[in-house]
């Protein structure tokens, strides 16, 4: 069992749903990232998903944007990433950790390389956002056969097809994307992702987390109450940008963050 699916399982034998912060790695210092991963789980997290810096991240919003805009000023590359999970992993070997990433960087180090050096860091799964269907047949098996999981985006306008046959590349869990758009961006329709998140579960037997737009304990909630798990990003990311001068205080922030989001996610079960 893989230790996203060991993670999901037990949270569930919990009644529990879990609690998946985003950040980008190498924001706002390549070096301060370790130490927020950890500040991550101190808060409550169950996954983390990390983002590696892209100069051109189509699928994000002006606020993730600028994170990878500090963390590339920085020099921030993939092996620097994979090398900051690594040095995670000497002091977490529990919390799962999913590099969330555009495919030019994994591309250009070479799919097989890069999902050898991925493993042998410690990541758990990757996301790819802008994967094509077509090479996903290729893809997703280079990183199953090593055990890490392949996470993948569901977004509303996916077809049940789709669903099915994307579903069948996936391992981990599914990420359904909230609605159309960027992150950060929008407000989530709560009645709208239930339905919608219902209706996947209908379609694959993983656990579906979703993301985008979740920014408060209430609608981590709502959303937590219907899904698997949450995904929260550009609201940290942008608490990050806040604080960049001052880690102590950054790690602070993001607590007063998190914490109310586990209580309430973890308020559902009573
Ligand atoms: O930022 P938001 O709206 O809270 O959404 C989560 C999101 O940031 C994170 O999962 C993510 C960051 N970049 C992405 C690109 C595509 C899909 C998902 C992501």
């Amino acid at each position: 069992m893989s230790r996203i699916e060991g993670a999901l399982k037990a949270l569930k034998g919990q009644g529990r749903k879990a609690l998946i912060p985003y950040i980008t790695a190498g924001d706002p210092h390549p070096d301060t990232t370790v130490e927020l991963m950890h500040t991550l789980v101190e808060a409550g997290s169950d996954i983390i998903e990390l983002g590696v810096p892209f100069s051109d991240p189509m699928a994000d919003g002006p606020v993730i944007q600028r994170a990878c805009e500090r963390s590339l000023k920085h020099g921030t590359s993939l092996r620097q990433v994979l090398a900051m999970v690594k040095e995670f992993r000497t002091k977490d070997a529990d919390t799962p950790v999913v590099l969330m990433g555009y495919l030019n960087p994994m591309e250009a180090m070479g799919y097989e390389a890069f999902a050898d050096a991925a493993a042998d860091a410690g990541v758990d799964g990757i996301l790819t956002v802008d994967l094509p269907p077509e090479e996903a047949d290729e893809v997703a098996p280079l990183f199953t056969q090593r055990k890490l999981d392949a996470i993948f985006l569901l977004a509303p306008t996916t077809t049940d097809d789709r669903i099915r046959a994307i579903s069948e590349h996936s391992s981990g869990y599914v990420y359904y994307v909230s609605f159309k758009g960027v992150t950060g961006a929008g407000k989530i329709d709560v009645d709208e992702v239930a339905a919608k998140v219902e209706h996947i579960h209908h379609l694959t037997a993983l656990p579906v987390g979703v993301g985008f737009g979740i920014r408060d304990a209430e609608t981590a909630a709502a959303v937590g109450r219907v899904s698997d798990g949450v995904i929260v990003g550009s609201v940290l990311v942008d608490t990050i940008a806040r604080n960049q001068a001052d880690t102590d205080k950054l790690k602070q922030a993001l607590k007063d963050l998190l914490h109310p989001m586990r209580e309430a996610l973890d308020g559902l079960t009573s």
